[in-house]
């Protein structure tokens, strides 16, 4: 089932197993577009359950006819731990997604290393925009010209219970950073407490935001954004340049 409110696209699927399917279908589709367009696919990842449910972009037919050379992948958020670390985001996206298909290590733009481990939130933040920076002068990201900011061509995100996304937490102040590509989180209500997170405008200003949701867990929060338009859940603010789509599982939308 799908449905359309003023700036969000919803589709329904029955399980996870058909919001997978279509999740990578997405992810190709817009591989193959942007691939041709200008010869390079800019997906940001998300951590959490997200990581999950890519896993049929790493079966056939996607495994073997995505063009991977062309991937540049980034993180929308980040826990500031080691990246051997369980609660590591890009440690879940290496395990379960990128160490299966030929990215080339280059390619993959990650938290800084050093600074991860010793744990220091503001520093990696400034670190991670500084990154960002250097391949928007390399023109590997452009800026949007309708915001100013960075524009990926993909972002793939999950929301909370609580209605977070990224590491944009509700009664935090992080969701009103402007000044900022990336800012910092030092007491996150999620464990682990210090982490790194894009900020709105840059989530905002990327060409296809797709926001992936399942269990029943979510279904308080989907209903306050798809039913109240509740702006203090900071994933009711999530729009994109050319198309945001909430791809949902028959369990979120209990509360529908
Ligand atoms: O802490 C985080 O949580 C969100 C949602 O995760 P989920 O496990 O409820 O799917 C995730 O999108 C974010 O990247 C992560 O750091």
């Amino acid at each position: 089932m799908a449905t359309t409110q003023a700036q969000r696209k919803m589709i329904v699927f029955p399980s996870k197993n058909e919001l997978s399917e279509a999740m990578a279908k997405y992810t190709a589709n817009l591989s193959d577009k942007f691939c041709k367009e200008k010869g390079i696919f800019t997906v940001v990842l998300s951590g959490g359950d997200l990581i999950d449910w890519l896993c049929k972009l790493v079966q056939p037919p996607y495994l073997n006819s995505i063009d991977w050379s062309k991937w540049h992948v980034f993180w929308v958020d980040e826990r500031v731990c080691s990246w051997d670390d369980p609660d590591s985001n890009y440690k879940l996206a290496i395990d379960g997604f990128l160490s299966k298909v030929p990215i080339p290590n280059k390619n993959i733009h990650a938290i800084d290393k050093h600074y991860a481990a010793n744990g220091n939130a503001e520093h990696c933040a400034g670190l991670y925009e500084e990154c960002l920076r250097n391949l928007v002068k390399e023109k590997i990201i452009p800026i949007s010209p309708n915001t100013g900011y960075p524009q990926f061509d993909l972002q793939l995100l999950g929301m909370g219970p609580d209605g977070h996304m990224a590491s944009l937490f509700p009664g935090h102040p992080q969701i009103n950073v402007r000044d900022k590509w990336v800012t910092h989180i030092t007491d996150s209500p999620k464990p682990p407490p210090r982490r790194i997170t894009f900020t709105l405008p840059v989530i905002n200003s990327a060409s296809y935001n797709l926001m992936a949701v399942c269990d029943k867990e979510q279904g308080h929060a989907v209903a306050e954004i798809m039913k109240h338009n509740n702006m203090s859940l900071p994933s009711a603010h999530l729009s994109a340049q050319v198309e945001t789509v909430w791809y949902l599982d028959q369990a979120a939308t209990s509360m529908l």
